[in-house]
């Protein structure tokens, strides 16, 4: 197993940042053509309207492509693939060396890659009983809405979670102890990885969610911060069955879809932004 998805595909996404990227330090989020605004030098409100819609239809049948995939993928493999992702991220510099992350809380029903090894091996680590030497603060998804919003908020156990109306685990605004859990977005330290769901992705970054719009919103809020805040931008990192990996054009993209810098599966770690290459293989491409 290859943990550095390849030469091949290493030259591959590099082409295509530095095509997309004449700067490649600019935030990855511009990485996805802007081709549905509409506005003096894009097409007409109408014709906007109907490539949105064909975006939405086109985003629509490869979700349920990828669900009806996900459902005959046997449970074995799914668990051994669990098990080779999480050790890859467990074992990786770019994990060891993160203070602080944004993960979700995986799903067994909607057949979501595992997070719970990663997710015990943080809280055990920023437990005061074992001797806090890489002390993470973990925040983890609670959906707020119907309106796309949703908060990271932190955790420092596990029986901190609950579950909600869609059967998720997720974090009330209190503690066991009462205490208002922390928000990510009110955190005086930044946040260096973020482990994201998705139905679908591809190796130039692009992200297919379940539709809600939650991280999307969200990930763009924390953009917009880090930049206020002058702080590096965290590193983006899907989690994929090989189901999800689809090649080609078939992941269409909007101005408000959120590409990721890498994505890990069983088969190793696909690094795609400069951010990711630079991090995970230690690669940096100098501006020309
Ligand atoms: N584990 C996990 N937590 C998460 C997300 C996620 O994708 N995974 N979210 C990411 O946004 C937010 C919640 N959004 C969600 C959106 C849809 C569904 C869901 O059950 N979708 C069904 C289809 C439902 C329908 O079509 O009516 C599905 O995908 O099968 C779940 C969570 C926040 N927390
Ligand atoms: N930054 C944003 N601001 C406002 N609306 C947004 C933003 N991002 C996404 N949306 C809206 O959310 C809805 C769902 O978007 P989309 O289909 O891209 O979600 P998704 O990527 O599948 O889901 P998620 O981001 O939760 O994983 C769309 O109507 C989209 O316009």
């Amino acid at each position: 197993m290859r943990a550095d998805g390849g030469g091949v595909q290493l030259k591959k996404v590099a082409s295509f940042w530095m095509i997309r990227h004449p700067h490649p330090s600019s935030p990855p989020s511009s990485a996805v053509p802007l081709r549905f605004v509409a506005g003096p030098s894009g097409p007409p409100a109408a014709v906007a309207m109907a490539e949105a819609a064909v975006v939405l239809q086109k985003k629509r049948a490869l979700r349920s492509q990828i669900r009806r995939e996900l459902k005959v993928f046997s449970p074995a493999q799914r668990e051994q693939e669990d098990v080779a992702i999480q050790n890859l991220v467990l074992n990786s510099p770019w994990f060891k060396s993160s203070k602080g992350l944004c993960a979700y809380i995986s799903c067994e029903a909607l057949r979501e890659v595992d997070t719970s090894k990663i997710v015990a091996e943080v809280l055990k680590n920023s437990d005061a009983e074992h001797g806090l030497q890489v002390k993470k603060k973990l925040y983890v998804p609670r959906v707020e809405d119907k309106n796309s919003h949703m908060r990271m908020l932190r955790i420092s156990k596990i029986e901190d979670l609950v579950a909600n109306s869609m059967d998720i685990l997720e974090p009330s605004p209190v503690d066991a102890d009462q205490n208002e859990c922390e928000d990510v977005m009110l955190a005086t330290q930044p946040i260096d990885l973020f482990l994201l769901p998705g139905l679908a992705f591809d190796r130039h970054g692009r992200r297919l969610g379940r539709g809600g719009g939650y991280y999307d919103v969200f990930l763009q809020k924390y953009e917009e911060l880090a930049n206020q805040q002058k702080w590096k931008q965290p590193l983006r990192v899907a989690l994929a069955y090989p189901v999800q990996i689809v090649d080609g054009d078939l992941i269409p993209m909007t101005v408000t879809d959120v590409p990721v810098d890498a994505v890990v599966s069983a088969d190793g770690v696909i690094p795609i932004s400069p951010a990711a290459l630079e991090r995970i293989l230690k690669i940096i491409i100098l501006e020309i």
